[in-house]
């Protein structure tokens, strides 16, 4: 039987001794054409999979690519799914209720299901239920935005009038959701920056049950020995991505995008509390 997506991710990480998760966001610009990119990111995916807990393709790259790239996509997934990766689809959707709805039918049933999804919370807690009921229906997961990446999050994601910040009010629901759960870890995870190294400790605290997905390591400068804030004793509840960083480690160089996934995981290994 097919383990749910957080306690498959755990199991990986326990058997592998892997908490790195590959990203896979190739840019046309990077190749000949169309069947270039597809050749070289499912060799990518190949390659890294040994070093890998988990798989997360970026939606928009495929997108970018029209029907092209969303054959090139569901590819990826299945060749994931043989290699028995786990797969998160970072599409970071959320829209109203119904229409979320739909984003759940397409991206965490049927053959997603079993898959997460990054969900955006930005029109409110109740338009994450469409995105959490699949996930919990479907075996799937879901990583709920808390704290992103990127140096302008501070924006609308900093402190506001209440004192908690909108990440930690976000923190708070997706403990919330967690509690509602059984296991050792929930259905509903939620992404912070690798590039908040300070904030890891904390939020590993509003969250104890959520995996946390952790993007920013190598080229949005975040460092693998800065994050072990983000994991339990055991060196699970947390994912570590990088893309560009394995992806393009050397140009197209397959054997350098190995090597950089190895370089990255023992990185990891060797700070895990
Ligand atoms: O949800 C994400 O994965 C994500 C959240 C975030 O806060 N920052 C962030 O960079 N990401 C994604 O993680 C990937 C980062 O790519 P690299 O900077 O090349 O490793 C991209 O696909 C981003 O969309």
């Amino acid at each position: 039987m097919t383990l749910p997506f957080a306690q498959a991710v755990t199991e990986r990480t326990r058997t592998l001794n892997t908490r790195l998760c590959v990203g896979l966001d190739p840019r046309l610009g990077e190749y000949r054409d169309p069947a270039h990119l597809r050749q070289h990111t499912l060799e990518v995916l190949e390659a890294t999979a040994p070093y890998a807990a988990a798989v997360k393709p970026q939606l928009a790259f495929y997108e970018a690519l029209g029907l092209t790239g969303m054959q090139i996509l569901e590819e990826v997934c299945a060749a994931a799914r043989t290699l028995g990766l786990p797969v998160i689809l970072d599409a970071k959707r959320g829209d109203i209720g119904s229409t979320a709805e739909a984003y759940a039918q397409g991206w965490l049933t049927g053959r997603h299901a079993g898959a997460a999804l990054t969900v955006n919370p930005f029109l409110g807690f109740q338009t994450l239920q469409p995105f959490v009921q699949a996930a919990r229906e479907n075996g799937g997961g879901v990583f709920v935005l808390v704290k992103t990446s990127n140096p302008d999050q501070a924006d609308l994601q900093g402190e506001g009038r209440s004192g908690a910040s909108v990440s930690e009010r976000v923190a708070a629901e997706v403990a919330r959701l967690g509690a509602e759960e059984e296991g050792e870890y929930a259905s509903v995870g939620a992404v912070v920056g690798a590039t908040h190294p300070d904030d890891l400790p904390h939020f590993r605290a509003l969250m104890p049950r959520a995996l946390l997905l952790l993007p920013g390591l190598g080229a949005q400068g975040a460092k693998a020995s800065d994050l072990a804030g983000a994991f339990h004793a055991g060196g699970t509840g947390a994912l570590v991505s990088a893309s560009r960083g394995v992806q393009y480690a050397a140009g197209l160089d397959v054997a350098a995008a190995r090597a950089a996934a190895q370089t990255f995981r023992d990185e990891l290994n060797s700070v895990m509390p």
